[in-house]
Parts: structure tokens; sequence; C-alpha cells
């Protein structure tokens, strides 16, 4: 049995982990923190996992984390570079849910999340865990960077297209809508029922940080650098990320046959038949990315809709891919269920 530990088990991402973890065949769940909830029994903050997760919540400097074989910190970005290295160097294993060990440069990275990286020597270590793109990496990697919930969606979403050299890379678009769960759970204005139920608005219009990161990704696919606008939006849904991705085509090809080969053997990433409209209810609560493709009319822009579950591809599911892939468990191990509809 993998012994997990989680640190952030009171956040949207932690229970979602907790619910991933508990349910998997090869887990035990060894210790998870809380600062502020140390000594209460999970399940009575969370009853949707009584009977299932016995454990109390710990502080993060009592936590037994460094007896565990892998420790997953689903916390704001800042703290795992902070307190992943000396677990490390212990020879634990580590998947960051935050955006500490994704972008490889560190001036970008002070850049856009308005500090100093403190562990740059683990950040050139890190591997980049989307599965689809960095499979063989992740094999053997010891410090994994889960992918952000946006990047995942648009990176999914355009790589087949980035791969083939059959679109222009200085023209990306990704137009994203984000459920209020992608703003995790602490208390937030923005958050607020009354702020954002009943309501749709784009922020972040300016530059977010997660277009270092997709242009990251999607770079390492092309011959050049590529160049996106990103808008992200904010929909009054729980769970669900819908992404609508545009691309002009340079060069004619058969976009449907691509992404369909491209993606084939993919367990987790479903390109649906042409002229299909993804919903983000068709993957609610799974750990599957399903796309469609689409040429409008017939002309040069390539439309790809692109859906998730935030909180599962686009975090704590595809954080256990990445463990099964690091461990040698089958990938789809703990993740084969169903999503939840309606
Ligand atoms: N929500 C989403 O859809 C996605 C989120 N992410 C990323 O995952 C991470 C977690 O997100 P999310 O779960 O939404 O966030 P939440 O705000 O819901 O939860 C954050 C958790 O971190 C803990 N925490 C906060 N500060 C510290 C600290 N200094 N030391 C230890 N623990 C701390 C909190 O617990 P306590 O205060 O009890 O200690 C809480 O459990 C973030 O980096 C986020 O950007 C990535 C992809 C998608
Ligand atoms: C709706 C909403 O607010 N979403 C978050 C993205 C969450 C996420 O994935 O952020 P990290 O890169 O920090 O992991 C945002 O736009 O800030």
């Amino acid at each position: 049995m993998i012994k997990a530990g989680v640190v952030g088990g009171t956040g949207y991402t932690g229970v979602e982990l907790l619910r991933l973890l508990a349910q998997h065949p090869q887990v035990e769940l060894a210790a998870i923190t809380s600062r502020g909830e140390a000594g209460t029994l999970v399940s009575d903050m969370f009853p949707s996992l009584r009977r299932r997760v016995t454990l109390r919540f710990s502080e993060p400097s009592d936590a037994p984390l460094d007896g565990c074989d892998v420790v997953f910190f689903a916390t704001p970005n800042g703290v795992a570079m902070h307190q992943a290295p000396p677990l490390l160097a212990a020879g634990v294993r580590v998947i960051d849910l935050a955006a500490d060990f994704r972008l490889k440069d560190t001036g970008e990275w002070a850049k856009w999340y308005g500090q100093p990286h403190a562990a740059p020597e683990w950040l050139a270590k890190a591997v980049y865990g989307l599965p689809e793109l960095n499979r063989l990496a992740i094999v053997g990697a010891q410090l994994v960077a889960n992918p952000g919930c946006y990047p995942t969606a648009v990176q999914l979403g355009l790589a087949p297209l980035v791969e083939s050299g059959l679109v222009d890379l200085e023209h990306l678009i990704a137009d994203a809508k984000s459920g209020v769960s992608g703003a995790g759970r602490k208390a937030e204005t923005s958050s607020l029922f009354s702020e954002a139920a009943d309501n749709f608005k784009a922020y972040g219009v300016a530059g977010h940080r997660h277009l270092p990161e997709i242009r990251q990704g999607l770079s390492r696919l092309a011959p050049r650098p590529v160049e996106l606008t990103f808008v992200p939006h904010l929909t009054p849904l729980i769970r669900g990320i819908h992404a609508t991705l545009y691309a002009r085509l340079v060069a004619e090809g058969d976009i449907q046959a691509l992404f369909e080969k491209r993606y084939a053997d993919e367990p987790f990433v479903d390109v649906l038949p042409p002229g299909a409209h993804p919903e983000t209810r068709s993957v609610r609560a799974s750990n599957v990315c399903r796309l469609a493709v689409h040429r409008p009319q017939g002309a040069d822009t390539v439309v790809v809709l692109s859906v998730i579950d935030n909180l599962v591809k686009g975090a704590a599911g595809q954080a256990v891919q990445n463990m099964n892939i690091m461990f040698g468990l089958p990938e789809t191990e703990g993740l084969w269920h169903l999503p939840v509809l309606p």
C-alpha cells in the first residue's frame, strides 16, 4: 500500500483528494493537515467522508509526513516551495497542486506570483504533470508540479493543433469559463453567493498567471514559442471549466482525424464525434476531458471545445493520475468512475 499524506485537507482540492484517495485500492491515508482544525475528525468537517476516513487533522508541523511515500500539497501558491524540500530530501515523493514548481523560469515565477522562488534547486528537478503531454518524464519523477485547471483544459484542447504544424502559432485564443470552486474554499467577496450567482464576468484580461504556464507548455510542443490570448471568466457553476479555443489554419488537414489519432490511447481524453458540443455536466466528478472539434462554415478557423471538472482533471484527479504513473500503477486505478449526471 502507498502511504499518502495531504497538506491542506480543509480546502476544495484537499477534500477532493481525500474522496479519491479514500477509494483508491492501493492507498492508505496516513496524514491530513490543517492549521486551524488540528484535532478535529476529518469526517466531522466533511460528513461525505464519514465511515471511510477516520483520521483527525494534524498541524502541518506535527503530521507524520516524512513517513509517507507520497505527500500532496493542496495549499496556496508559495507554501510547497518552503515546506516540500525537507520531505524531498528525506526521499518522500511530492505532488504539488499549486503553482510553485510549474514555471521553469524563476524570473517568470517572481513576476506572476509576486515573490522570489524559495527552492530553485528543486524547481530544476520538478516534472510538469500533464500525463497526456509528458508521461515518460513523470514515471521517474520525485517531484511533480500538477498543472493549473485552466492550463489543463487549454493545453489538452490545443496540443494536437500545435504539434501538427497546421495552425498559426502566434495568434491562438483561449476563452475559458470556470465554476466558483476554482477560487477555492477560503472566504472571498467575489465567491459569495450574491456576487457569483446569476452573474457572468471576465477577469484577468490584462494577464492571468495561467498565461505563462500555458505558453510554456504549448511552446514545448512547437518549433518556436507560441503566442496566446487567454481570457478567463467566472460563471455561476460550482464545478466545471469550459474552454472555447480558436486557431487559424495555415495548411490543410483532417482536424477531426488528427484529434482522434492523438488521443486514441488516452483513457481520460474523449474526442467527441463531429458537430458535438460537450457540456461541463458530462465530466462532473470525473477525471475526463471531453473535446469537440469544429470548423465553422469550412473556413480557416478551427474551434475546439474542451470541458473538464476543475477539481478532478483540473486538480485532484490529475494528481492521483500522476501518483499512479510515479508508482507504476495502472493509470486509471481509483479514477475509473463515471461522471455524476444530472
Ligand atoms: N480549486 C481549484 O479548482 C484548483 C486549485 N488549484 C490549486 O490548488 C491549491 C489549493 O486550492 P484550493 O483547494 O482551491 O484552496 P483552498 O483555499 O480551498 O484550500 C487551501 C488549503 O491550504 C491550507 N493552507 C493554507 N495556507 C497554508 C500554509 N501556510 N501551510 C499549510 N497549509 C495551508 C488550508 O488549510 P488550513 O487553513 O486549515 O491549514 C486549506 O486546506 C491552490 O494552490 C490552487 O491554486 C489547482 C487547480 C484547480
Ligand atoms: C475561478 C477562479 O478563481 N479560478 C482560479 C484558478 C485556480 C487555479 O487553478 O489556480 P492555481 O494556478 O493557483 O493552481 C483563478 O483564476 O485564480
